[in-house]
């Protein structure tokens, strides 16, 4: 495994001095010091992104319209699919594999309540040693492959004192704590057929689709456990620091987690529409405390999205049956 950015983390390797991807590309040297870094945007030119998304559409025979990004442990949203088309990471070309419990790591096409729809079974995070343009490249795959709607759902922890663990936080704002560090998915040169150098993301999440959301949670008798707030990405792995916590209340964040806004600036760049949504699985502690059951844990994130996955796939499937039948 590559440990630095000429080959772009996991499933890159060092053979003598060359640094290899897992498809054998020669990205970069380690003969002497330099070693030229590549700028985000370069690691999938249009061309391997078109590649990977012909061989999704060729191989579904489907050009899928609405995309589904599944959290940690909500892999059942993609499980609803009907007449699934499979497609492991491992056996997509030039993509990378998911290294996280929770995340199958599985490209699922086929149709949901009517709509032709592809899910990522299974994401890449940041703190996996992926750079954001390699986490978010498959939300470009989705556009080319024909994809109008990103659903991009997540675990998260609560903040807002008013969240309650099993609660569900429809995403209308994001903090990006990568980008006040000055990371994002969209450094380097820009490609024009994506987006444009400077894309606005005022109104990013779609409001006519948090509304139909509410309005379907009310009709699910849920309207008491749904919010709509702001979610912030930190780089993880780790939780935070009751500081940190303290310091991202103050800012007006409701619930925070390590995915999604890269994916979201992505798909907003090439001009989807985005929902998304966060599933509270622990509630953050803002105040200090020797209670070990306040510290945040991946086995509580995956139990409380287990548990809740009922409720996400009814909202999300409903959702998606509304965008359907509107424009039917
Ligand atoms: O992929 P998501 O954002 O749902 O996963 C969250 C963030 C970490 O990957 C993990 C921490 O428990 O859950
Ligand atoms: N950063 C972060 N990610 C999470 N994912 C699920 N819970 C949490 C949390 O408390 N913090």
């Amino acid at each position: 495994m590559c440990s630095r950015d000429c080959c772009s983390g996991p499933g890159g390797s060092h053979r003598g001095n060359t640094c290899t991807d897992k498809k054998g590309a020669k990205s970069g040297s380690l003969a002497g010091e330099k070693i030229i870094p590549t700028p985000q945007s370069l690691l999938y030119p249009y061309e391997v992104i078109e590649e990977i998304a012909d061989f999704i559409t060729k191989g579904s025979g489907m050009r899928p319209r609405i995309g589904i990004i599944c959290g940690s442990g909500l892999g059942s949203l993609a499980d609803m699919i009907q007449d699934p088309k499979i497609f492991e990471y491992e056996k997509i070309p030039n993509f990378p594999v998911s290294t996280v419990e929770g995340h199958a790591g599985r490209l699922v096409v086929g149709t949901l309540e009517g709509a032709t729809v592809m899910a990522m079974q299974g994401r890449f995070h940041f703190y996996e040693g992926y750079p954001l343009a390699k986490c978010s490249m498959p939300v470009r795959v989705m556009k080319l492959c024909g994809v109008e709607y990103l659903f991009a759902t997540n675990a998260a922890g609560g903040i807002n004192p008013r969240f309650q663990v099993g609660d569900i936080m429809l995403m209308h704002d994001h903090v990006n704590m990568l980008g006040f560090a000055g990371n994002s998915p969209l450094q380097g040169p820009n490609d024009p057929r994506f987006g444009p150098r400077f894309p606005a993301l005022v109104n990013s999440y779609n409001k006519d689709l948090i509304n139909k959301a509410i309005e379907i949670a009310k009709a699910m008798g849920i309207e008491s456990n749904i919010h709509v707030g702001v979610y912030s990405c930190l780089g993880g792995p780790n939780y935070e620091t009751i500081a940190e916590l303290k310091a991202l209340r103050m800012m007006g964040v409701d619930a925070v987690g390590m995915s999604t806004v890269h994916e979201v600036i992505t798909a907003r760049h090439c001009d989807m529409k985005v929902f998304a949504f966060s599933l509270i699985t622990n509630k953050c502690a803002t105040e200090y405390s020797d209670k070990k059951d306040e510290e945040a844990n991946h086995d509580e994130v995956m139990a409380v999205a287990k548990n809740r996955q009922k409720a996400c796939c009814e909202l999300v499937s409903r959702l998606i049956r509304e965008i359907h039948m509107a424009s039917a």
